[in-house]
């Protein structure tokens, strides 16, 4: 037991998980996506320079991270308040801000923007991938990362008082660096420590998720408070993905509103449709799963925000329940994979 045991951490502070309502678990607001910069072909560097145009509108769809520009999310404050307003109109509550050390997380921001809009903000404590490490994160142990993660949630990140209400997103590639295995220790360390929840990144291959639980596992980490990010882009077949539910994770389908045919940072994955992310929440309510489902938009980029014609925080609300309910999933299994699931993650041991 904690002073944190059964609250959730806002950047406004303290909360009832009974006031989080609809919560989306995995949103950046502001970040930069630099660290994943694309060269575009060379006969497309013309429209990469020029991009917020209608006719552009469809490459930079299927282009996303070969435009500079479009990686700098933190750029749209006044775009984003805009966001959260029309998102509380929808219904929405709570936005978990998944952004870490290494993408620009820029807290003072978010405790603005919570207090512009009354959208709760939860934001996130530790450190993005490895190619985001400094020198001076790569030399520290294990016990100075935990330090770290832990002052981030009790004190507050970035040399401010605002306190972070989860650890992640933790980033992680594959194969798993030894920098990224230190900060996976200490997450875990932090989290026996503070009973709080957790989000990871994998890496982009179908064994990536198992092997981060393995490495949680072996810490002491508690799976059951643990979020698996961007199963949509990681694990495919049924049966694979029914032996990794079975670890005892939250399962994550957070890349709603992305559709792209090329996905550059592993072209052999097919980025699925909004509609097979339907199916496969289907399935694993089917198969049982319905109290570990969570999801998100994840949006890292500009072009998703509705100011340049994307589909902005609101599109699951709009759009995604009304296709869940139309393919089997109940209207008290929705509410558990947008109200229950999170609220249950978010609270504090
Ligand atoms: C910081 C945003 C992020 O990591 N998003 C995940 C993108 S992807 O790995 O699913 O392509």
């Amino acid at each position: 037991m904690t002073a944190l045991s059964g609250k959730v951490q806002t950047v406004l502070g303290l909360v009832d998980p009974d006031q989080l309502g609809r919560t989306m678990t995995h949103e950046h607001l502001t970040m930069s996506f630099e660290c994943s910069y694309v060269s575009p072909p060379p006969a497309d560097e013309a429209v990469a320079e020029n991009p917020f145009q209608l006719q552009h509108m469809h490459w930079l769809k299927q282009n996303p991270y070969s435009c500079r520009e479009n990686l700098f999310l933190q750029q749209e404050v006044s775009a984003l308040r805009d966001e959260l307003l029309a998102y509380k109109k929808a219904g929405g509550g709570t936005i978990v801000e998944n952004t870490t050390t290494g993408i620009d997380r820029d807290l003072p921001t978010l405790r603005q923007l919570a207090k512009d809009t009354g959208v709760h903000i939860v934001a996130g404590a530790g450190f993005y991938v490895d190619s985001t490490h400094t020198v001076a994160t790569k030399k520290m142990s294990v016990e100075k990362l935990t330090d770290i993660i832990v002052s981030e949630v009790l004190h507050g990140a970035d040399g401010t008082d605002i306190r972070c209400g989860v650890i992640g997103e933790i980033g992680t590639g594959w194969p798993i660096t030894e920098s990224e295995t230190k900060v996976l220790r200490a997450t875990a360390y932090a989290q026996a420590q503070l009973g709080c929840p957790i989000i990871i990144h994998p890496g982009r291959n179908t064994a990536a998720p198992a092997e981060v639980v393995r490495i949680l596992q072996e810490t002491g980490g508690d799976i059951s408070k643990t979020v698996m990010s961007h199963l949509d882009r990681t694990i495919f077949d049924e049966e694979e993905l029914l032996e990794f539910a079975s670890l005892g994770s939250y399962l994550e389908y957070d890349l709603f509103g992305t559709e792209m045919l090329n996905y550059p940072f592993n072209l052999d994955v097919d980025m699925p449709s909004d509609s097979q992310r339907v199916k496969a929440l289907a399935f694993l309510v089917k198969e049982g799963y319905e109290d570990r489902l969570l999801v998100a938009h994840d949006i890292h980029t500009k072009h998703r925000l509705t100011k340049f014609g994307g589909h902005g925080y609101s599109h699951i609300l709009k759009n995604i329940v009304p296709k869940m309910l139309s393919r089997g999933i109940s209207q008290h299994q929705v509410d558990k994979i947008l109200i229950d699931n999170p609220k249950r993650w978010l609270t504090f041991k």
